[in-house]
């Protein structure tokens, strides 16, 4: 039987209690296979790679291969929902909504474990989006390899969006991103004595500030881009002057050119900065996968024109977001599409208080499986 509303909720419950982060899913992994295994298998494949799991349907008229992802990875953030089903690992939640977009996975995989697919259809539960990048690594490692889609779909949960509400657009939906991680090394010393010391709160502060100046000053006004740093950790105490500063972030950019042209003016900036306060400095920008996710004209078109059309189905155009998704790196290699399913909350993603509306799955499901065979036979006509 495929899956219904109520044993997706209490999957959903299941998988909401056992938050693990990226590369780490290791019971995740197995609640899924535990589940996947339970169904039908007579037109399925299975196989692992670290703690991925890659399921393949078998199509009955298989000239062509469709790929349906969805990430696994929880986050470090103590969860404050209050819900009787809440993390059960301490300081990892799902924050990020990744619960319920495996649960939206299992669903559409259970009716085509059931209903035979005319093309070949893969699942690819993906670890790692949050921190690693898990896409990239799996599809560099080859484990995509035997069954390489020729198209391929995935969605993120959004809070801003009624529960249920599918969101799409042509062209970019999310931004590429690029962490930062730079430290500055200069010398402690006592409070009162600066002149034999190397302050790095007064050199961080500097990075700081000077940074603020490249979405304001550096970009074309009518371009997006955002640098945010979260994380500033420098010195111990008021009167002892801090030898080091670590600060942490994140750019944003809805190009790859403005990325790339952030990332070289966060380099210039730091780079400017230790020679100024005489430093030194360890500068990673690190980027990975996570490229702009830019949807394919083609496939978004028959995924828009489906999900504007299907009675039942509540669809609206979205704006760009500066959200990241290492889903960007899949699409810079197949042609698909990413969208968005709402799941109503006054909470943002990563909060801690994130709860989404558990009745935007069987939407989510159902509007996927229409979509899914309503492609197959478009395909099988051309
Ligand atoms: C949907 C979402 O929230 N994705 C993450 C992706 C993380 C990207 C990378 N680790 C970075 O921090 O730049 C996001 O924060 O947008």
């Amino acid at each position: 039987m495929s899956l219904s509303a109520e044993n997706l909720i209490a999957i959903r419950r299941q998988l909401h209690r056992i938050p693990e982060i990226g590369m780490e899913e290791f019971e995740t992994q197995a609640l899924l296979l535990k589940i996947i295994r339970a169904m039908p298998q007579a037109f399925l494949q299975i196989k692992t790679w670290k703690t991925a799991i890659l399921v393949h349907v078998q199509g009955s008229q298989a000239r062509y291969t469709i790929g349906y992802r969805t990430d696994i990875d929880g986050l470090p953030v103590t969860e404050e929902t209050g819900l009787p089903f809440s993390s059960q690992h301490p300081g990892k939640m799902h924050a990020c909504g990744h619960d319920i977009h495996m649960t939206v996975a299992l669903g559409i995989l259970s009716y085509f474990a059931e209903h035979q697919p005319l093309a070949n259809l893969v699942f690819i539960f993906q670890p790692a989006e949050e921190n690693a990048s898990g896409g990239k690594q799996l599809y560099e490692a080859g484990a995509l390899d035997e069954w390489m889609p020729d198209e391929i779909y995935a969605f993120h949960d959004n809070p801003q969006l009624p529960a249920g509400v599918i969101g799409c657009r042509q062209g970019t939906l999310f931004a590429g991103t690029c962490e930062i991680h730079a430290k500055f090394i200069g010398k402690s010393g006592h409070a009162a004595f600066p002149q034999n010391a190397k302050d790095m709160v007064v050199a961080g502060a500097a990075f700081v500030t000077q940074i603020q100046t490249i979405v304001s000053r550096n970009l074309d006004p009518i371009q997006a881009g955002v640098v945010t740093l979260g994380h500033f950790n420098a010195g111990t105490v008021g009167n002892v002057i801090a030898g080091t500063a670590q600060i942490d972030g994140t750019i944003r950019a809805l190009t790859q050119e403005i990325n790339l042209k952030i990332q070289q003016r966060v380099r210039t900036i730091a780079e400017s900065i230790a020679a100024g306060f005489e430093c030194q400095l360890e500068l990673d920008l690190h980027q990975g996968g996570y490229y702009p996710v830019e949807n394919d004209p083609q496939t978004t078109k028959s995924f828009i024109s489906y999900m504007e059309n299907t009675p039942g189905v509540a669809y609206q155009e979205t704006q760009p977001a500066m959200t990241g998704e290492d889903f960007g790196f899949l699409l810079s290699k197949i042609p698909g599409t990413m969208f968005w399913l709402g799941v109503e909350s006054p909470y943002s993603l990563h909060s801690e208080h994130l709860a989404p509306k558990e009745g935007a799955i069987i939407k989510g499901v159902t509007a996927m499986i229409g979509f899914l065979k309503q492609r197959q036979i478009e395909i099988k006509s051309k």
